[in-house]
């Protein structure tokens, strides 16, 4: 009996689990022949602070990727055609999109920006856009007046109806489309501020919580979630208490830089002595960054077509795919 639920157990994690689970020396060898089209002074100029990238890293795990999605895109395509066949409607562009989900400090807006300049390096040079969903976060003036200063990057304190008519009006194949811009100097949306999207090829929408699906207002509507309009997505894990490290370090190295200038939003704190600092950067992650991963983001990754999983050096050891 005991013999039969260890064989059953077995069989659950490996045949049910709808990932296919690989190493990095495993996904590295789908690079196949995919040229390495970024030099590492341009791959040292699209990471983050706090977040390194090895040439080797790019090239074991998102140049597969890239190969991956070319096939993605092309089979995405043939579809639409399909349909339009299908219609007798004429063939409207539509961006194909990809979701990058995952916690604050976790490395989206590196992988987001290495991703989009190697897929715009396809020998077709397709044209790739990059949004980040902090543009649709509401201004701190409404924040302040909801109570909601304390919940910024929770589900609640995003402009949701505007997220999603802007992936509608992208996905329309509209022109000229506007997602509004924040900042992180500031602290704030930026009044007046946009992005002009102009019917991409693809898009690349990196947030918190892009893609979350429970405790959303609908309001017995049938409103679409902001994964609805995703063509692909990818969530990138970390160990909490290694998110917590990175959080916590990258503010300390933030106080040295960004925050020294008097215009930023931070600069208090660059002013102060580096306990206090560190309890502020403890209280940031523990009040407001742990808790929404917990409560909102991890219980998204099994809805990913991809999880990139991180180790503390920061490097991606591990990759799962969507089988089913
Ligand atoms: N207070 C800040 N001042 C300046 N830049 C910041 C600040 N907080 C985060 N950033 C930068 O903003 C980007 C998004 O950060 P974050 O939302 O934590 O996502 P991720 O680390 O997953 O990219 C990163 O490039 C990060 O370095
Ligand atoms: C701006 C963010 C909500 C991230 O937004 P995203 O682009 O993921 O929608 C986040 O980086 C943030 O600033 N959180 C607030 C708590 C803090 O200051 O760490």
């Amino acid at each position: 009996m005991v013999a039969m639920e260890h064989s059953l157990n077995r069989f659950a994690e490996e045949d049910l689990s709808p990932y296919r689970v690989f190493t990095e020396a495993e996904w590295a060898k789908l690079r196949a022949d995919t040229p390495m089209t970024l030099t590492a002074t341009e791959v040292r100029r699209l990471q983050s602070l706090n977040d390194p990238v090895s040439m080797g890293q790019v090239e074991s795990i998102l140049l597969p990727l890239s190969r991956l999605l070319a096939y993605y895109v092309e089979a995405t395509q043939q579809l639409h055609r399909a349909t339009s066949r299908f219609l007798g409607s004429n063939d409207v562009k539509n961006p194909f999109v990809i979701g990058i989900a995952g916690s604050v400090a976790v490395g989206k807006s590196t992988t987001a920006r290495l991703l989009q300049a190697l897929l715009a390096r396809w020998p077709a040079s397709p044209k790739v856009d990059l949004v980040t969903t902090d543009g649709f976060l509401y201004p701190n003036a409404v924040l302040e007046s909801e109570g909601l200063m304390r919940r910024k990057g929770f589900p609640e304190s995003y402009d949701r109806a505007t997220l999603l008519k802007f992936l509608s009006d992208l996905k329309a194949g509209r022109r000229h489309v506007r997602a509004p811009v924040y900042s992180h100097f500031y602290y704030d949306v930026m009044p007046g501020q946009f992005v002009t999207v102009d019917r991409p090829d693809i898009l690349i929408l990196e947030g918190l919580n892009v893609l979350q699906t429970t405790n959303l207002p609908r309001d017995g509507k049938e409103v679409p979630f902001v994964s609805d309009f995703f063509d692909f997505s990818i969530y990138i894990d970390a160990e909490e208490d290694v998110l917590h490290e990175w959080y916590v370090s990258r503010f300390m190295r933030l106080r040295e830089t960004a925050f020294r200038d008097p215009g930023s939003y931070f600069n208090k704190y660059s002013k102060v002595g580096d306990d206090e600092a560190l309890a502020i950067a403890e209280g940031l992650w523990n009040e407001i960054n742990l808790v929404n991963l917990r409560e909102n983001i991890l219980p998204t990754r099994p809805r990913a077509d991809l999880i990139l999983r991180k180790a503390d050096t920061h490097a991606i050891n591990e990759v799962r795919l969507r089988k089913l």
